[in-house]
Parts: structure tokens; C-alpha cells; sequence
């Protein structure tokens, strides 16, 4: 299930979306002391980063990490941390605590090994998970023709972060599971553009998640999505 927000440009969406996403922060730090957020990366989240940055909430009290990430270093123009580091760890926001993905190891398999058990030991379900979708229907990184796909959409995994590599990937990836994304307390699918819109029909109008994995979030996420789109 889910509800489809819409707003009339980039903007406006970023601005409700972090009110929604700094009300669900305070609420769990009101709740059980502390909240967790996981963050897509790519080219969408930019403006909502921004506007989440300014919210005044208790941010030390905020456990970021990513939803996944590419197998690069900080240094590396293609990593998710350097986009959240310089678009989200600003201003209100800079005293959160950040838990990295990437790790310096050889392979991707052992740096997701590692990252399971630092970002991964995080307490579930996150408050808020914020995924994001290609054209090809992926999110997260469970691209279709994706190296561990099917373990990663199985809800019997128990490893929190695996590894993934797929031809529209790019470099080799590390991700959340399904398991650990889908139960969030707040589930959001941010896409924008009238071709994701289109996407977003073809998925929700077919069942097959191997050809387009958001479809497994679309279906079965123990937590209604709420997906919020701008043109
Ligand atoms: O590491 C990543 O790239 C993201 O986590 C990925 O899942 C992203 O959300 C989609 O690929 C959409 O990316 P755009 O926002 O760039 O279209």
C-alpha cells in the first residue's frame, strides 16, 4: 500500500518533506531517547537534504547512515557520504552522528561484513528510511540482474548490509536489506520528473520484483509508503 503526495515543484516538496521527516525525528527522540535515519543518495535527494539541515531538533540525538552506498572512499566524487556530508551534515544538522557504509577493505563482500556489524547493528525498525528509484525501477541497490538480489529481497536474510553488483550499478554497492528498510516508522519513496512518475505506474502495475525491485517495497513493506513526487 501506499499514499502519493504531490506537490507542485522540487521545492515546495523538500520543504514539506523535511517538516514530515523532522516531526518523526523529534517524536522518536521523545519516545526512546534517540532516532535513526537512512538516507538514499544520487541526484534527487539534494534540495530535501538541504531543507532537513535547517530543522531545529536535538540532532546529536540523531543516528544517520545511508540506505547504501557505492564501494568508493569519501574522496571519491561517486560517494553517497560525501553527498550527505556536504548537503545534510550542515548547519542544525552537523551534530548528528553519521555511520558510514563504505569501509577500507579489499571487497565489497568484507566491507559489507563490516558495515553489518557497525551501521547495520543499528536498532531496528529506523524511525525513517527516505529511498529513492532509477529508471530501471531499482531503489536501494537492488538493481535488477543484481549479483545477491534475491537474498537481498528475502525477508529471511539475516545479514543487515550485503554487497551488490549489477550491470546499471556502476561499481560494485553496499545496501540495506529489504527486511531492514521495509518496516521503517516512516517509509518514504522521494521521486521526481515525469519519467519516474511513468516508472512508478509500470511498477505498481506488474508484480514481477526481479525486473524491478521497487516493486518488493511497493508490495510488501510492512509499512505503508509514502511516496512524494514533484514534475
Ligand atoms: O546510490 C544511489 O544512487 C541511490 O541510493 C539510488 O538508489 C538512487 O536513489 C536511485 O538510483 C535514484 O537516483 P537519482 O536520484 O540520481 O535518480
Amino acid at each position: 500500500m501506499s499514499r502519493f503526495h504531490e506537490f507542485a515543484g522540487a521545492e515546495a516538496l523538500a520543504e514539506a518533506m523535511a517538516d514530515r521527516v523532522a516531526a518523526t525525528l523529534s517524536e522518536a527522540i521523545g519516545a526512546r531517547g534517540r532516532a535513526s535515519i537512512a538516507v538514499s543518495g544520487g541526484t534527487t535527494p539534494g534540495r530535501f537534504f538541504d531543507a532537513l539541515s535547517t530543522r531545529p531538533l536535538d540532532w546529536d540525538k540523531v543516528d544517520v547512515t545511508l540506505v547504501d552506498e557505492r564501494f568508493v572512499p569519501f574522496d571519491n566524487p561517486r560517494s553517497n557520504h560525501a553527498l550527505v556530508a556536504g548537503r545534510l551534515l550542515k548547519n542544525a544538522a552537523s551534530a548528528a552522528h553519521f555511520l558510514p557504509l563504505y569501509q577500507p577493505e579489499p571487497t565489497a563482500e568484507a566491507a559489507a561484513a563490516t558495515a553489518s556489524r557497525t551501521a547495520g547493528a543499528l536498532a531496528a525498525p529506523f524511525d525513517v528510511v527516505v529511498l529513492g528509484m532509477g529508471g530501471d525501477g531499482h531503489t536501494a541497490s537492488f538493481f535488477p540482474g543484481g549479483s545477491h538480489l534475491s537474498q537481498a529481497l528475502d525477508m529471511g536474510t539475516d545479514a543487515p548490509i550485503l554487497s551488490m553488483e549489477a550491470d546499471g550499478a556502476g561499481e560494485p554497492r553496499l545496501t540495506f536489506s529489504f527486511r531492514r528498510l521495509q518496516d521503517a516508522r516512516l517509509l518514504i519513496l522521494h521521486i521526481e520528473g515525469e519519467a519516474k512518475r511513468s516508472v512508478l505506474e509500470k511498477a505498481q502495475a506488474g508484480h514481477e520484483e526481479t525486473e524491478m525491485p521497487v516493486r518488493a517495497v511497493l508490495r510488501r513493506a510492512a509499512t505503508e509508503v509514502d511516496i512524494y513526487w514533484a514534475p
